[in-house]
């Protein structure tokens, strides 16, 4: 299996964030007034490899959706038949994320990776499009059994990884995961949970909007989970298999393989970070070629971004998912760029 040869993952060049810093810090402006955009300036060239930068025009989303047992267990504020409806409605173009990738010129593609209905009524086209990398029909309710079996586990990781591997071959300069599915709060705290060794009090968040009983349930579900995980979650492939899902673990192989193509990602919300997570725990050092697109409200995105050691661009309260936090991050990363290519030099001015 592909994700048990371990394949060491090269660093943004070392050598391109020297030169990279050095132009920043010779650019016409006083010296880290462009704080935090002048560090991502850095990080894209360095993954570039390029000084500077190149205009980042090709900007790809990819929505993973799915559903999950759980959301039957009652810790969402919404019912599974949303999780198809809204598959419908990015296909539309009418969710919130195609609002703001319309606005900022990124590409959505979406993908049924084991949302749980058929999408007959879809045109063939449409159809096979949605579901070629589809593993099941909903993933296992993680408290009372594994999310997937240890066949599908890979299946969806290199489904993810062959997604990524065509998104960069048609030119993609800069990825981004958006995540679809009822429930998917809980696996994927239970993962940052799993990661980090930390209890389910402190990963467990109110997702959709889930009032305090709800709360109690989910905390409790994830317990449960991570009880019945016991030592497999020290394993971040167990991990995806016990705890996961089909999206979540397509979204894995997803982010794994951009780093291993050196290709940068944005991460979005708590499904993107937990995913990253995991794929810095398959691959350590993967998490170099991701940004934070936001801080979203669940308090283990947070967790895991400062595991990451990543500070997210925005801080705005969104809790959509989608994609959508990271998508409305792509503006300020290509601010950034833009003034590490455009602005004069210091040397320049003749004063
Ligand atoms: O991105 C996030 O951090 C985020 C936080 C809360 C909710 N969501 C979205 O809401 C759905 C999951 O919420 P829940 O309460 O059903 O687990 C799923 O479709 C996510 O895209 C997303
Ligand atoms: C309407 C709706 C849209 C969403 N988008 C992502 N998660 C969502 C959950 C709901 C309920």
């Amino acid at each position: 299996m592909g994700y048990l040869a371990r394949v060491t993952i090269q660093t943004p060049r070392e050598d391109v964030r020297s030169q990279a810093t050095e132009r920043l810090g010779a650019l016409a402006t006083p010296p880290g007034a462009l704080g935090r955009l002048g560090e991502l300036a850095v990080w894209a060239a360095a993954c570039q490899g390029e000084v500077p930068p190149r205009p980042i025009d090709h900007v790809r989303l990819v929505i993973f959706a799915g559903d999950h047992g759980v959301a039957g267990h009652g810790v969402s504020a919404f019912p599974p038949a949303i999780t198809g409806a809204m598959v419908r409605t990015f296909l539309a173009g009418r969710a919130g994320v195609n609002a703001l990738a319309t606005a900022h010129g990124v590409e959505v593609r979406v993908l049924d990776l084991g949302v749980d209905e058929d999408f007959d009524d879809l045109d063939a086209t449409t159809r096979e499009a949605l579901t070629e990398h589809k593993i099941r029909r909903g993933s296992g309710a993680v408290h009372l059994e594994d999310a997937l079996t240890a066949e599908e586990t890979s299946r969806a990781l290199e489904a993810g990884a062959a997604v990524a591997c065509e998104e960069i071959a048609a030119g993609a300069q800069l990825l981004i995961s958006g995540d679809m599915g009822i429930g998917n709060t809980t696996p994927a705290a239970a993962m940052v949970a799993a990661g980090l060794g930390l209890p389910a009090s402190e990963v467990t968040g109110r997702g959709t909007g889930i009032g305090d009983e709800a709360m109690r349930a989910k905390a409790e579900v994830i317990s449960q989970a991570l009880t019945r995980a016991g030592e497999r979650a020290d394993d971040p492939i167990e991990t995806l298999a016990a705890l996961g899902s089909a999206d979540l673990a397509a979204t894995t192989g997803f982010l794994l393989e951009a780093a291993r193509r050196g290709t940068p990602v944005l991460l979005d919300g708590l499904m993107s970070v937990a995913c990253a997570l995991t794929a810095d725990r398959i691959e350590p050092g993967a998490a170099q070629w991701y940004a934070a697109g936001h801080r979203s409200t669940e308090p283990a995105q947070s967790v895991a971004l400062e595991k990451l050691g990543l500070v997210p661009l925005l801080d705005l309260d969104l809790r959509l998912g989608e994609g959508s936090g990271a998508v409305a991050a792509v503006p300020v990363v290509r601010s950034a760029v833009a003034l590490l290519r455009d602005v004069a030099l210091l040397s320049e001015l003749g004063a």
